[in-house]
């Protein structure tokens, strides 16, 4: 039997016990041996639970216990997890981890660590909750040049959106249930400000350029700005708003954004709703492709979490290959970036629209008829610098959001 460890008994952590648990037959099949938990580390007593007895609160059992060979790190956080990752693996055992945070920010250095160990460091779970996105990134796909990576990466803020555009729900309200529902992070402003979105996009769009994209870099707006109103207006258009993570690559050069975009009804992410993801790549061989699935969730997410144990089962003592190296892309400007706009402007349409027209030449009106004292606009495809100049010479403008053409 192949001993482990499970790092945080939260959400995802009793997600993975149960996994383990429910399909331990096939799980022993597909993994060649029998895959034991030995100890579940965590902050809080469980009593009743049936990890009660193998509940620990001390990590240095865990690792200073040679029979564990491969832990599950889903506490969450850089700390203590970083540490706790880098022992493990400096102690020879692999670890598996949903957390996305870690990941964007340590994940070239720990995987740089597991080759040099022998062992591995795997987080399937950590884009896309349940979607097998990593993995196809580093087998499936290794033939392919991929040169953009882009999708719906956050499962809390298209529950939001979803809710928003279907029932005209209250943002708050709609939060506190994802929260309820185990989908949003502990401060859940990583998931409305983009934050999350952002991180995951880093470490796709490291893996599928096969350079280190830093999270850091990347413009990110979350969804805490879109009301009601631009949900109407959306609507009119034959668009709904979605909270969209995207990465170009040209040549030696890439461009990333995180932001809330209006995508029409021929796009194939209009139709991912609720806690759903759906990532979209596109490959110089491979033309167009979509991975679909739940981003978020307890069993979903433990799902790829246990996947990546069994993986790490089938290869004690080797490497698995991935294609993230420390070679950098220089990025594009923002400025530069070209899209439509879906503007909205206070006022009376006739009075203002010659200034509209003025300021932005063949944009299209759009109105919603119960919102009176107030008008959209949708523009031509501009630069992100051009539209800046020109919204700031118009008074009154209530907000802006990209669309996605
Ligand atoms: N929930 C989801 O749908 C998804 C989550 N993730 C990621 O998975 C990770 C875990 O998320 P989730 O399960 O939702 O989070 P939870 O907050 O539900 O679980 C984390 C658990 O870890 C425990 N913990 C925290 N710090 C320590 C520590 N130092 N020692 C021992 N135990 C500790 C917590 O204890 P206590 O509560 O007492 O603090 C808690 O029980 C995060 O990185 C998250 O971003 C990824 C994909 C989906
Ligand atoms: N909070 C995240 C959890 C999964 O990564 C989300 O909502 O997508």
């Amino acid at each position: 039997m192949i001993q482990t460890a499970v790092l945080g008994y939260g959400t995802v952590g009793s997600g993975v016990v149960e996994v383990l648990e429910t399909n331990k037959e096939s799980i022993e099949k597909r993994a060649g041996e029998a895959i034991g938990i030995k100890y579940v580390l965590d902050l809080r007593d469980f009593p009743g639970n049936p990890v009660e007895d193998i509940l620990v609160h001390d990590y240095e059992i865990i690792l200073k216990d040679p029979e564990v060979q491969i832990i599950a790190e889903v506490m969450g956080g850089v700390e203590p997890a970083y540490t706790f990752t880098k022992r493990a693996l400096e102690a020879g055992k692999s670890v598996c981890t949903s957390n996305k945070e870690l990941v964007a920010e340590h994940g070239l250095e720990l995987m740089e660590l597991a080759k040099k160990k022998k062992v591995n460091y795997m987080f399937e779970a950590s884009c896309g909750g349940g979607i097998p996105i990593i993995r196809a990134l580093n087998s499936s796909l290794t033939a392919d040049e991929i040169d953009r990576i882009s999708g719906i990466l956050n499962g809390t803020t298209n529950f939001i959106l979803t809710e928003m555009a279907e029932s005209g729900a209250d943002f708050d309200a709609v939060l506190k249930q994802a929260q309820e529902l185990g989908y949003a992070e502990r401060n859940p402003e990583a998931d409305v400000e983009g934050y999350d979105a952002c991180r995951k996009i880093a470490i796709l769009s490291s893996l599928a350029f096969g350079a280190h994209v830093k999270y850091r870099d990347i413009y990110t707006e979350g969804i805490t700005k879109i009301t009601a109103e631009d949900m109407k207006y959306a609507k009119e258009l034959g668009m709904t708003i979605k909270l969209l993570a995207d990465s170009k690559r040209d040549g030696e050069r890439f461009s990333a954004m995180v932001c809330p975009v209006m995508l029409g009804k021929d796009s194939p992410l209009y139709s991912v709703n609720g806690v759903f993801n759906a990532v979209f790549v596109h490959g110089n061989v491979l033309g167009d492709a979509m991975f679909y699935g739940s981003g978020a969730g307890k069993l979903p997410t433990a799902s790829a979490v246990a996947g990546d144990m069994v993986d790490c089962a089938k290869h004690l003592g080797k490497t698995v290959m991935m294609n993230w190296s420390n070679r950098e892309l220089e990025q594009v400007d923002r400025k530069e970036v070209t899209h439509p706009f879906f503007v909205r402007i206070q006022g009376n349409r006739e009075e203002r629209l010659p200034e509209v027209l003025e300021t932005f030449a063949n944009s299209k009106v759009v109105t919603v008829p119960e919102l009176t004292g107030e008008f959209g606009f949708v523009t031509e495809c501009i630069s992100e610098a051009e539209f800046e100049e020109k919204a700031a010479k118009l008074e009154g403008v209530l907000g802006r959001i990209r669309i996605r053409a």
